[in-house]
């Protein structure tokens, strides 16, 4: 048996936003209008990128950046139910609209890396002046659940085919999200045994309840308030398969 576990990062990884997050860096944690200007819900890259650029204008350097991140709590549980992954039982994804370096330096940060099989998130380096920079994951037209530069129902279809082409079939499909981004892939989900988990309290869960989507939801609904819950879940699953 197999099972795929696939997770959001920000408010479900980590109880906290981490792009708005290192806002916090900036002269007086105030970001200027004409870069607040650039924040849009269908693509937050370029508004990133302009944050970074200023933050670098302002003398921030990657080790301000990094302990940054490293101060940003984990979700309840979620340490524990990384070990409880850590296990040929599971394999483990990460898909993101944050960036490459953030989740690189908060998995590392936690021992958790090792976990973890692939991030599929928005690829960032530090240049050679020290600035971090930013791309998108890709460009998408598709998708009107997703950002223009990263569809994660997309992202999660294609891993499940390319594992599917090196032999590996996944039994179960687990989606742990929070955010209205997360809903595409957890529509994607075609199995009822496969499971979304929208974390109470936050835009999932109330986008899956809305009556005009339940219908299309087919995996079955765990709604989670910590890792231990979706520990418990999936021990319940694994067990009764
Ligand atoms: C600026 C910004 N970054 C990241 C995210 C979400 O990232 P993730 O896909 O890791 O939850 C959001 C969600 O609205 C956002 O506004
Ligand atoms: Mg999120």
């Amino acid at each position: 048996m197999k099972v795929l576990v696939a997770f959001d990062f920000d408010h479900t990884i980590i109880d906290d936003n981490s792009d708005l997050y290192v806002r916090k860096l900036a002269p007086d944690g105030k970001i200027p209008a004409a870069i607040s200007e650039l924040y849009n819900n269908r693509g937050w890259t370029e508004y990133m990128a302009a944050i970074f650029k200023y933050l670098h204008e302002n003398q921030t350097t990657s080790i301000d950046i990094e302990q940054c991140m490293l101060e940003i709590p984990f979700v309840d549980g979620m340490k524990e139910l990384f070990s409880y992954l850590d296990c040929d039982l599971f394999d483990v994804i990460i898909v993101s609209d944050s960036n490459s370096v953030f989740i690189d330096f908060i998995l590392r940060g936690a021992q958790l890396h090792t976990v973890v099989h692939t991030v599929y998130t928005n690829p960032a380096y530090f240049n050679e002046e020290d600035c971090l920079k930013l791309d998108f994951y890709h460009t998408q037209d598709w998708c009107d659940l997703s950002t223009v530069n990263l569809c994660k129902g997309h992202i999660l279809e294609s891993h499940i085919k390319n594992q599917k082409k090196k032999g590996i079939l996944y039994d179960i499909v687990a989606f742990v999200g929070d955010g209205t981004n997360d809903l595409c892939p957890c529509l994607r989900l075609k199995n009822v045994h496969d499971l979304i988990f929208p974390r109470v309290g936050f835009s999932l869960i109330k986008k899956i309840e809305d009556p005009q989507v339940e219908s299309s939801v087919v995996g079955k609904v765990i709604p989670w308030r910590s890792g231990f819950d979706i520990i418990s879940a999936l021990k319940q699953a694994t067990e009764t398969k």
